[in-house]
């Protein structure tokens, strides 16, 4: 595959990326944030671990069904369930690849496998040749090869070539190389591995000394066509190479990197990325390249001054190339549901994203609240509409609660529970303790608290508080979210959230074991 300039763009933002998230998304999330996906122009989407879970399965099997444009890609261990259950999930694909791995590190096949490298190299080769029954795109990686001896990994690879791998992988799984040192990995793995050309060479760089992004970089230099990353570095740990940094050096630097191209459109990069953050519920730091708050913003005088003269003085690539503009319009409670699915819109979200009537009510009630709705405000509505299921057992109906310095404080719940209207009263230390205590009263649930985490969306006095809480049930750990200017509210909202869950997780468990007895998943425990 000499000649080939085209980097190909490798997404893993749904499987590696979502491995790094506190609680897992729900299908309906998943397939959002995969449209977006595609709408960036990907070459491959890497969209889950069907056999990890029943959820990841559906979830992959979705995407593969309604996600049109990048190839559809699952990942599977060397093992034959785990390749089994990736092929069947995408099987609607239009295009589909299965990502096959075993690890080929000294330190992993010892102490993690406990298998010899010649062991996991005939896993691998069977691996890739049971896979090869489900689509003739496969892809295989050995894991932590950053580690791996080159004899070792040159051998490895010619024997995956040979049995049909045509994707080959190179992952600095725990982000320890240095870029000289990648680069010299893929050169010589393009030198010494005699049937090198019959696959595309990939890299799958992790960022835990804060060079994914520059590993990345030298091994397309070296010879790599194939760059795996998640929109905003998101990943295991320190997170992954990130896509809209390595799209844009690409694009930025074609003094350096011509021929050189990715098929990225770059427009779609900021709200692409504002949707990932959102939903992912993993903040941007403000000075993050390229879709940080400040990538674009100039503080000081002088710099003022240079970019009002002539703009690359300051800035070695234009906002609007990345997808970004100015927002002029006001959103308040004088506004009405076409400018807020045009903003929506330009924010990445799709009609079917979204009940618009839902979003429209919440939207002037918050309005009516705070004055003045920013995009952060609305897509936290949007976000927390994406949460609630159309038949939530528990259904918030009213809430009142008092305090006074010294007192113990109370509050009074009323929970619609499958229709049906419960009020109790309760106290506490605070108003949340007796809220809490008074839905405890109602659902008659066990829970534990295990977390509890507060946080302003927005800033000012009116900002949104939201809260996340984790809870335990029965062994179980769940997580519930929660939206609302005052923060009793969220609380309850997050506590209801997670009682929900729970609900949930039971009707799945008790349909299965009346079905075949079988031991259940609980579908939104994490
Ligand atoms: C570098 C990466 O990012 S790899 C991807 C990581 N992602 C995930 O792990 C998320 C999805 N994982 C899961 O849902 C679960 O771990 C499952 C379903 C895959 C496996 O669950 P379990 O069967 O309970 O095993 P568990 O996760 O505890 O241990 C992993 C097992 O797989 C083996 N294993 C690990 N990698 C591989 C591989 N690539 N090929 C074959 N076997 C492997 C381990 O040696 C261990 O086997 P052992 O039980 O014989 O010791
Ligand atoms: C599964 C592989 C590609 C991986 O994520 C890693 O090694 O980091
Ligand atoms: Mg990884």
């Amino acid at each position: 595959m000499s000649g080939d300039n085209k980097i190909w763009i490798f997404d893993t933002t749904l499987r590696d990326g979502e491995q790094a998230l506190r609680a897992s998304l729900s299908q309906k999330q998943k397939i959002q944030l995969a449209h977006a996906i595609a709408r960036l122009n990907v070459d491959v989407m890497e969209v889950g671990f069907p056999v990890s879970s029943p959820g990841d399965f559906n979830s992959v099997q979705q995407i593969a069904r309604e996600v049109k444009g990048p190839i559809i890609c699952g990942l599977a261990r060397a093992v034959s369930g785990d390749i089994e259950a990736c092929g069947q999930a995408l099987q609607h694909a239009e295009r589909r690849r299965i990502h096959t791995f075993i690890a080929t590190s000294p330190l992993h096949l010892q102490y993690k496998l406990r298998k010899t490298l010649a062991q996991a190299s005939d896993q691998a080769v069977a691996a890739i040749k049971l896979a090869s029954r489900y689509t003739d795109d496969i892809e295989f990686s050995c894991e932590d090869a950053g580690r791996t001896p080159i004899d070792d990994l040159c051998w490895i690879v010619e024997r995956a070539i040979a049995a049909g791998a045509t994707t080959i992988n190179i992952p600095d799984t725990v982000g320890y190389t240095v870029p000289n040192e990648f680069s010299a990995i893929i050169s010589a793995l393009k030198n010494r591995v005699p049937n090198m050309d019959k696959a595309r060479l990939s890299v799958h760089c992790h960022n835990d000394l804060g060079l994914a992004v520059a590993n990345s970089v030298s091994a397309i230099q070296a010879g790599a066509r194939q760059i795996e990353c998640t929109v905003n570095g998101i990943g295991e740990r320190a997170g992954n190479c990130s896509l809209e940094e390595v799209a844009m050096i690409i694009n930025t630097r074609k003094d350096i990197f011509m021929p050189l191209y990715t098929d990225i459109k770059t427009t779609e990069i900021y709200r692409s990325s504002h949707l990932v953050s959102q939903i992912c519920n993993m903040p941007i730091q403000p000075n993050k390249a390229i879709v940080g708050e400040n990538a674009f913003a100039h503080s000081s005088g002088i710099h003022q001054d240079g970019v009002l003269k002539a703009q690359n003085t300051y800035e070695i690539m234009s906002p609007e190339q990345v997808g970004i503009r100015q927002n002029e319009l006001n959103l308040t409670s004088r506004s009405g549901r076409h400018v807020i699915q045009h903003r929506l819109a330009e924010l990445g979200y799709t009609k079917d994203d979204y009940d618009l009537d839902a979003v429209y009510q919440s939207f002037v009630a918050l309005a009516d609240e705070k004055g003045r709705v920013f995009d952060y405000d609305l897509e936290a509505l949007v976000f927390f509409q994406t949460l609630q299921e159309q038949n939530d057992y528990y259904v918030l109906d009213f809430l009142s609660s008092s305090t006074n310095t010294g007192q113990v404080a109370s509050a009074t719940v009323g929970l619609k529970c499958d229709g049906v209207l419960i009020t109790e009263a309760a106290t506490g230390n605070g108003p949340v303790e007796a809220a809490f205590n008074a839905i405890t009263r109602i659902s008659k649930l066990q829970i534990k608290m295990v977390d509890f985490n507060l946080q302003a969306k927005g800033s000012g006095e009116s900002a949104l508080g939201q809260v996340d809480i984790t809870a335990e049930h029965e062994g179980r750990r769940f997580h519930g979210a929660g939206l609302a200017t005052d923060i009793v509210r969220s609380s309850v909202l997050a506590y209801i959230h997670v009682l929900n869950m729970i609900q949930r997780a039971q009707t799945i468990d008790a349909h299965k074991h009346s079905r075949n007895g079988a031991e259940a998943t609980a579908v939104g425990a994490i």
